[in-house]
């Protein structure tokens, strides 16, 4: 079996979320130590890992950057290789990321290169975040990349596809919680009461008209309650009730006017049901956008020296926390094409293994060419 691909699924089997990727980080460790070790110094940052594998007459360095973590889903693929850990998936193609940097890592051991590349081994990208904490590790900064890469995994194009634009390419992201606290009781009762069933339910779809009469039509946001809490039994009147969701918007202006809305509609909420709101925002990551120069260079070495298929697609309201490290370095993410019937964040996600070798052979060709650039 190709090595890569083993990797993956030793990976795919041992998901852990963010700042609990301990097996992870073992294993990558042991992998990392099975390698000659002439040019490689490792550093740990927290459940992550940088890894710099030096050149041979270094004038800059290159960095490449994978996250590590994994999903609280319980997996559905059946594959003889799923996930061994309850309610745990790589279900967003981590799995596929690091067997990737490890793959171009491997080759830069065996092929290196002028300038020294950096492997950034990133945990908790699905949260609470570990991207701006890491670029600002003393770990890092001692080794911070002139310049920086990374990929996402696309299910929705074919393998040997790549996905790119200049500029923005994902959204700004904030986490939403909402707790709401008034008075349960009997069922039988509820002009006694103020039900935070009731209260949840009209708040969600209050919410929703943020997006259609607050967001200019030709901008756009996205607010997605994941899930809702609240009650403890059918025939008692729920005191309690929690909501917690995402906002997306394409610019952190918009953000602020989007939050400003919902704070608005929470008000709204504590008047007309007399209870009592918090709103809690949680983590939230900086817009990945694609510094011009080197993407257009990017693109343009993928269109004449490889054969892959190079798209240039719109931004998506996805979130990476990766954003951080390219508002202070230049460098681009792009979308790698796995052709899987199940998107990201599904239990039955199933990218197309062959994707990785496309990736690896993209990034070798790319870093080689731009870490022996005069
Ligand atoms: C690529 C991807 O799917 N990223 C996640 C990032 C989540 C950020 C945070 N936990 C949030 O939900 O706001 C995404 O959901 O886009």
């Amino acid at each position: 079996m190709n090595p890569l691909i083993k990797i993956r699924r030793d990976l795919h089997q041992i998901p852990e979320i963010g700042f609990q990727e301990f097996k992870t980080q073992a294993y990558l460790l042991s992998y990392l130590k099975s390698l000659p070790q002439q040019r490689i110094s490792i550093k740990k940052w927290k459940t992550g890992l940088l890894v710099k594998v030096s050149g041979l007459n270094p004038r800059k360095t290159i960095g490449y950057r994978t996250d590590i973590d994994g999903l609280p889903i319980s997996e559905q693929t059946g594959l003889p290789f799923s996930s061994v850990h309850e309610a745990r998936m790589h279900a967003c193609g981590h799995d596929f990321h690091m067997s990737i940097a490890l793959g171009v890592l491997t080759f830069f051991v065996e092929n290196p290169i002028v300038d020294d590349v950096v492997f950034v081994f990133q945990p908790a990208e699905e949260g609470p975040g570990g991207a701006e904490a890491m670029l600002e590790s003393a770990e890092m900064r001692e080794w911070m990349p002139d310049m920086i890469f990374a990929l996402h995994i696309a299910p929705e194009y074919p393998v040997g596809t790549i996905a790119v634009k200049e500029g923005l390419l994902f959204a700004n992201t904030s986490e939403l919680f909402i707790d709401l606290k008034g008075k349960g009781g009997h069922a039988a009762y509820p002009h006694q009461t103020n039900d935070m069933v009731i209260a949840a339910c009209s708040l969600v779809n209050q919410l929703q008209t943020v997006i259609s009469r607050n967001v200019d039509p030709l901008d756009s946001a996205v607010i997605t309650i994941g899930k809702i809490t609240g009650g403890t039994v059918q025939n008692i009147i729920a005191e309690k009730a929690r909501l917690e969701g995402t906002i997306r918007t394409l610019s952190p202006e918009s953000m602020g006017k989007v939050k400003h809305r919902i704070e608005a509609l929470v008000k709204g909420i504590e008047t007309g049901y007399e209870c009592e709101a918090v709103i809690d925002y949680g983590s939230m990551y900086h817009q990945v956008f694609n510094t011009e120069s080197i993407t257009k260079d990017f693109i343009n070495y993928l269109q004449q020296g490889t054969d892959v298929k190079v798209i240039e697609c719109r931004e998506a309201m996805t979130g990476e926390d990766f954003g951080y490290m390219l508002k202070e370095i230049p460098g681009l993410m792009f979308w790698l094409g796995v052709e899987s019937p199940f998107g990201l964040h599904h239990a039955k996600l199933t990218p197309n293994e062959a994707a990785i070798d496309v990736a690896v052979k993209v990034m070798t060709s790319y870093i080689s060419f731009k870490g022996n650039q005069a």
